[in-house]
């Protein structure tokens, strides 16, 4: 069942009464790369479940083009699923496992053999095809979940988590071959995951999920350089989030923050109000240390050695922290000037309320950003 759009209009999941997923909207484009992003428990893999047809909705609609597809058995959605425990056939050789989707659907002998044949070439499998799963590493185990997915030619692949199980250098080869078998296959994959790197770079768009509700829909490009909110930055890296207070000089570009002996200027993103409580927030790299007389005096505590560059932790007088990365080697102790780009310092609404005005996900924030003093 080949789409060119993949629709999900309003998908609701909720377990005894608690939303799990709440209105999710979400186009998938044919040949597109997706990655649902959140921290444990935010309803990725609740979404994942409801696309695959594990999960029925409890309100909502999912389209196949102009075909409804909530309603559709599981197996007759025509998806493939990838999952962190492999769930091979102990019993079967690597070319037996991949070749039983194959047989199920009672394809002529010769086309079984060619397409496994293909596939298993397509993981670099060759030289283990006729090994049971337990003789192979993880990595290898989860190449031939992969080609038994991919050798049914599914519309739409669904992987949750797979890589979760492998050890970092693994993950890291593995990843890239997810991103090679996507392409050269022309795939369309949902891919769920909690690291942020990992969705980074795979995905061609990303769905940012907190709490059961979409917080951002974006390409990687745009959520790294402009998070709709300060929960969608903190999961972005901006490690150093503060709250602050928006100056009355509050305006469409520029915007003065003040708070634990701090001056900032920075930029809004979303409806701040002139003496508001904000949420400030910068990434460690788009910090700069110069000499104390220079930018926000603070002392340095923590120097860790990251190969090229240095992961810095400094405290200003007021006990504010601030976390650096720099290619310089400060001392401990040291004494030094933080300076803070306006561009790169972007500040929110401390309610969580969206660049877009959009104030869905608002609420007081359950949890506290770092103030430094915090920690
Ligand atoms: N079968 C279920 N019964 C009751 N509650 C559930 C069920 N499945 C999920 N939930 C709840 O729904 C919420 C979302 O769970 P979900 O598994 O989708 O999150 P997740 O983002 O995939 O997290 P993780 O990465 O930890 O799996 C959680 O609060 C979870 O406890």
């Amino acid at each position: 069942m080949s789409f060119a759009q993949l629709r999900l209009d309003g998908v609701t999941r909720s377990f005894a009464g608690h939303d799990a997923l709440t209105d999710l909207n979400l186009t998938v484009r044919s040949g597109e790369f997706i990655a649902l992003l959140g921290p444990s428990g935010c309803g990725k893999s609740t979404a994942l479940n409801c696309l695959a047809g594990l999960l029925p909705l409890t309100r909502g609609s999912i389209w196949s083009d102009d075909t409804r597809l909530d309603t559709v058995q599981a197996e007759r959605r025509g998806f493939g699923m990838v999952f962190q425990n492999y769930a091979l056939f102990p019993h079967m050789s690597v070319r037996r496992n991949i070749a039983f989707g194959l047989q199920m659907r009672r394809l002529p002998r010769a086309e079984i053999r060619r397409r496994t044949e293909e596939a298993i070439r397509l993981v670099r499998l060759e030289e283990h095809a006729n090994k049971l799963p337990g003789q192979l590493s993880g990595g290898q185990q989860q190449r031939v979940a992969i080609a038994r997915a991919v050798v049914l030619e599914p519309a739409l692949v669904l992987m949750d988590e797979p890589l979760s199980n492998l050890d970092a250098k693994l993950r890291l080869e593995m990843r890239t071959e997810i991103r090679r078998l996507h392409q050269s296959l022309g795939l369309t994959t949902v891919y769920v995951t909690h690291d942020q790197e990992e969705a980074l770079s795979l995905a061609d768009r990303l769905v940012v999920l907190r709490e059961g509700r979409v917080q951002q829909i974006g390409t990687p490009e745009e959520l790294h350089t402009r998070p709709a909110n300060w929960h969608v930055a903190d999961f972005m890296g901006y490690r150093n989030l503060l709250r602050l207070r928006a100056d009355d000089r509050t305006g469409q570009d520029e915007v003065v923050v003040t708070g634990h002996g701090l001056r900032l200027v920075g930029t809004p993103v979303g409806p701040v109000r002139a003496g508001a409580e904000v949420i400030a927030g910068v990434r460690p790299e788009d910090l700069r240390i110069t000499g104390p007389e220079e930018g926000v005096p603070a002392v340095v505590e923590v120097v860790e050695y990251q190969g090229r560059e240095v992961a810095v932790e400094a405290r200003t007088a007021d006990g504010v922290q601030f976390n650096l990365r720099t290619q310089t080697r400060p001392t401990l102790g040291e004494r030094i000037g933080i300076v803070v780009d306006p561009v790169r310092l972007l500040v929110f609404p401390a309610d969580g309320t969206d660049a877009d005005g959009d104030d869905r996900p608002a609420g007081e924030p359950a949890e506290e950003p770092t103030t430094g003093d915090s920690r």
